[in-house]
């Protein structure tokens, strides 16, 4: 395969029916990076040392370092790992997880990495770093260039580090369209992974599960086949894409919907996330995208409470509403 001198090509990358624009990449000493940060917009950030300390992540170091130690590891019968709420799902809902949540040693991960053939199922590691890691990785992630973030996080105000994930992903796998509640600077260590971002505003677009579902927060609609008889809005969608490669950090503002991969016909891929809680809200209006999409999860939320049938919500609302209120 003719790679660019990116590192890797198009024809590596998943359809998608949609154009996005670029989401610019700045060296970090850029004033323009906090500029974007400060405006709750996306930022790749080259040249950072953040993660550096992990560029030896391979697969042989991972496997003499991460420890005895079990690890989160994600199965799908897809290329795709849509995140569920476990805690969300009740008896007799019918709800079908689309993955299977294992505990495995890493060597046993890396043989089965190194086995998978296409058709297969899929593993995906996703391992909060704890002190359950070998002394190594403790001792590189100690060497983060905690400067970098932790300036960041003051300088943005955003609240504390809540945790990092460290990632290992097959080639192709997917982490379909979700948003999260938390500030992300994402770490590419190995690998080439393409993100698609979309601003908190294109909520009407994107179709979010209930809010009481396993899949909050996760889009509803399926990238690879888009239904739009029962999605329409998602055409109109507006997006912003890149594709990061090893020491480059994505930063992903808070309510972004983002949709990961991990190219085709890649190499495995490392990334590191560092996701922190958002800062002191300050209200002033109109109210900024991500604002409203908080107010309309408290509204969920509430009409469960008083309703407790789901059922009854979209009654509730469409009463309200039609003929009211449009
Ligand atoms: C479980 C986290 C997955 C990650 C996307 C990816 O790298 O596949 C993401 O969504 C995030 O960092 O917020
Ligand atoms: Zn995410």
């Amino acid at each position: 395969m003719a790679m660019d001198n990116k590192g890797w090509n198009a024809s590596q990358l998943r359809n998608c029916d949609l154009q996005f624009d670029e989401i610019p990449r700045l060296h970090h000493n850029d004033p323009k990076v906090d500029e974007l940060m400060s405006e709750n917009k996306p930022v790749v950030v080259l040249g950072s040392n953040l993660a550096k300390s992990a560029e030896k992540w391979d697969l042989d170091y991972l496997e003499r370092h991460m420890g005895e130690s079990d690890f989160t590891v994600f199965q799908s019968k897809s290329h795709k790992f849509k995140y569920y709420d476990d805690k969300k799902v009740t008896s007799g809902d019918g709800f079908v997880p689309p993955t299977k949540k294992l505990d495995m040693k890493l060597p046993e991960f890396i043989k089965r990495l190194r086995a998978w053939k296409k058709g297969e199922d899929r593993l995906y590691l996703q391992q909060g770093l704890n002190n359950t890691v070998g002394p190594a990785i403790v001792h590189d992630f100690l060497n983060f260039d905690w400067n970098f973030c932790t300036g960041k996080q003051s300088k943005h105000n955003w609240g504390s580090l809540t945790s990092n994930l460290m990632l290992i992903g097959m080639e192709g796998n997917v982490t379909p369209c979700h948003y999260d509640e938390q500030e992300n600077l994402f770490a590419q260590v190995h690998g080439f992974k393409r993100c698609i971002l979309f601003p908190p505003d294109q909520f009407e677009c994107l179709y979010p599960h209930p809010v009481h579902h396993p899949h909050d927060r996760q889009s509803m609609v399926d990238f690879d086949r888009p239904d739009y008889n029962k999605f329409p809005k998602f055409r109109q969608a507006k997006g912003f894409e890149t594709v990061v490669g090893p020491g480059e950090v994505l930063y992903i503002p808070m309510y972004w919907w983002h949709h990961v991969e991990s190219l085709m016909q890649g190499s495995y891929t490392v990334s590191v996330n560092f996701w922190y809680k958002g800062g002191p809200v300050s209200v002033s209006y109109p109210l900024k995208g991500h604002q409203k999409v908080a107010v309309m999860r408290n509204v969920e939320k509430m009409l469960l409470d008083v309703l407790q049938d789901p059922k009854e919500i979209p009654v509730l609302l469409r009463a309200m509403v039609l003929g009211r209120y449009t």
